[in-house]
């Protein structure tokens, strides 16, 4: 089994988008987003190939997030049951998982990773997730750690999401090669957490 999984995320119109007469050009059938080629087809010059563009594109899953009406529509729960939940139980399994969200920006990241109160997103359900599995940890013969790192990448630049205001670190962190363990950022704030303490959330380093 691929241990990558891909997903996509089609959002509603901005206001300002629908102001401007956008239009939504992708579709979702399963697990293939379809993207529909309006460029080519509404040229008022009459130029170029009228004939209607789709380009399908498959992915591990496809979420169609417009709108709540709507019976495919993709909430913020079913984002997590199906990525969050994975990324719970391959933790549980020892394993290092990176959640990553990728696009332009106003495509949707911060609303997936964080949500709102209203609408709470991946990150908050995870570590949520985390704490209410300390009940599996405890079952394990030995005992659990775990350390979570929160980071940014914008216009090549690594940035730690987990630093207080007020704290003296900047936030641009520099990304090196071990000679053993490959890439890693150094400085990354990380937060841990082990069972036998049954600490809460802290700065380790
Ligand atoms: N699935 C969704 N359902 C409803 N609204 C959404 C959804 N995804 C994004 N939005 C809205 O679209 C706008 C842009 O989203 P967001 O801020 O998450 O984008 P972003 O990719 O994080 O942008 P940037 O890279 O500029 O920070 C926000 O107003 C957000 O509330």
């Amino acid at each position: 089994m691929a241990n990558v999984r891909v997903a996509v995320r089609v959002r509603p119109l901005s206001k300002r988008e629908t102001k401007e007469g956008g239009r939504i050009i992708v579709e979702v059938d399963g697990k293939v987003a379809k993207v529909r080629n309006l460029k080519v087809d509404s040229r008022p010059d009459g130029f170029g190939d009228s004939r209607e563009k789709v380009m399908a594109f498959g992915f591990d899953y496809c979420y169609w997030s417009v709108n709540p009406e709507d019976p495919q529509y993709a909430s913020q729960d079913v984002v997590f049951q199906d990525l969050g939940m994975e990324v719970l139980s391959g933790v549980a399994k020892g394993y290092n998982i990176c959640l990553f969200a990728y696009g332009q920006t106003g495509s949707g990241k911060t609303y997936t990773m964080l949500g709102t109160p209203a609408s709470v997103g991946l990150t908050p359900r995870i570590c949520e997730g985390l704490f209410i599995r300390e009940k599996d940890c405890a079952s394990l013969p030995s005992s659990c750690r775990i350390k979570v790192s929160f980071l940014e990448i914008y216009n090549e630049r690594v940035r730690d999401l987990l630093k207080q205001s007020g704290q003296k670190k900047p936030y641009t962190l520099r990304v090196r090669e071990h000679p053993e363990m490959g890439p890693y950022v150094q400085g990354e704030l990380l937060w841990s957490w082990r069972s036998e303490t049954k600490l809460k959330p802290g700065k380790l380093s």
